[in-house]
């Protein structure tokens, strides 16, 4: 079996974040658990204009901050290029390369494949909260494993609403899961996940977060008062308590990108070349 080359793509525009280690982290559990002969090279794609070639089997996009609204920044266009070349491999080549794309990357691929509606919230969705299943999340590969609905770290002033049917639909794409009914809201329940093809997915919440990090984030003293004004007190201390729970961030942690990474080195070995 061939090495398994995997990509980060760093979307985090060279400020601080949880995301980046707890990524690596993941990649690494996979090398010691699994004993997998692996190399993953990081690229820093906003701050340093980096992106990789073709030449990776895996590729891991992370979140980032700010605006995912079309921008005239360098990176853009290249970003979107590599996007595009990696359906394009997967067309025309029996090996395929997998490709995972978390919240900043998922909201940027959505708007440059226009799969849905990219727009700003009215206020920051920033907490742990439960994801509900739609038809095709239910038997998804992605979401085996989790129950109905699963919980997860939201953090985002974006967000993917109006899913474009008929584009979804000549895609192949469907959608997996959706932000939590609120029946007294009368608001567009945002898209949490999509599948783009057999090998392409993405979320909008973040399945790489642990508890550990996300620990440090809700006792900073600004996302304590943005949750306990948005939802009280009592929902602030239900999200520590589900930070101890491992049915909640810790199962969604152990389940989607392991699983991801597991199914992609499997096509890699059924697909590996025939040595004669
Ligand atoms: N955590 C993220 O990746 C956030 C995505 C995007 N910057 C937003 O605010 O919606």
């Amino acid at each position: 079996m061939s090495q398994l080359k995997i990509a980060v793509l760093d979307m985090n525009n060279n400020l601080p974040n949880q995301g980046m280690r707890c990524i690596l982290q993941i990649i690494r559990n996979f090398q010691e658990r699994d004993h997998v002969d692996l190399v993953y090279d990081v690229f820093n794609v906003r701050g340093s204009d980096e992106l990789p070639d073709l030449s990776y089997d895996v590729y891991i996009s992370s979140g980032g901050p700010g605006s995912p609204l079309a921008s005239d920044e360098a990176w853009e266009p290249r970003f979107f290029q590599l996007i595009d070349d990696l359906f394009d491999w997967n067309e025309r080549n029996a090996r395929k390369k997998f490709v995972f794309l978390i919240c900043h990357s998922f909201q940027l691929v959505v708007r440059h494949l226009e799969l849905g509606l990219l727009s700003k919230r009215r206020s920051t969705s920033f907490g742990i909260f439960p994801m509900h299943k739609e038809a095709d999340g239910l038997t998804d590969p992605m979401l085996k494993g989790l129950p109905d609905p699963f919980y997860a770290v939201d953090s985002r002033d974006y967000q993917i609403t109006k899913p474009n049917k008929s584009r979804l639909r000549t895609f192949g794409a469907s959608i997996l899961c959706r932000e939590k009914i609120r029946p007294h809201v009368p608001l567009d329940r945002a898209i949490m996940a999509i599948r783009f093809s057999d090998e392409v997915m993405g979320t909008q919440f973040h399945p790489e977060a642990d508890n550990q990090g996300m620990l440090l984030h809700m006792q900073t003293e600004e996302r304590r008062k943005h949750i306990v004004k948005l939802f009280g007190q009592r929902k602030y201390d239900d999200m520590v308590d589900y930070l101890q729970d491992p049915n909640k961030i810790a199962l969604t942690e152990s389940v989607i990108l392991p699983g991801f990474l597991r199914r992609a080195l499997r096509a890699q070995k059924v697909t590996k070349p025939q040595l004669v």
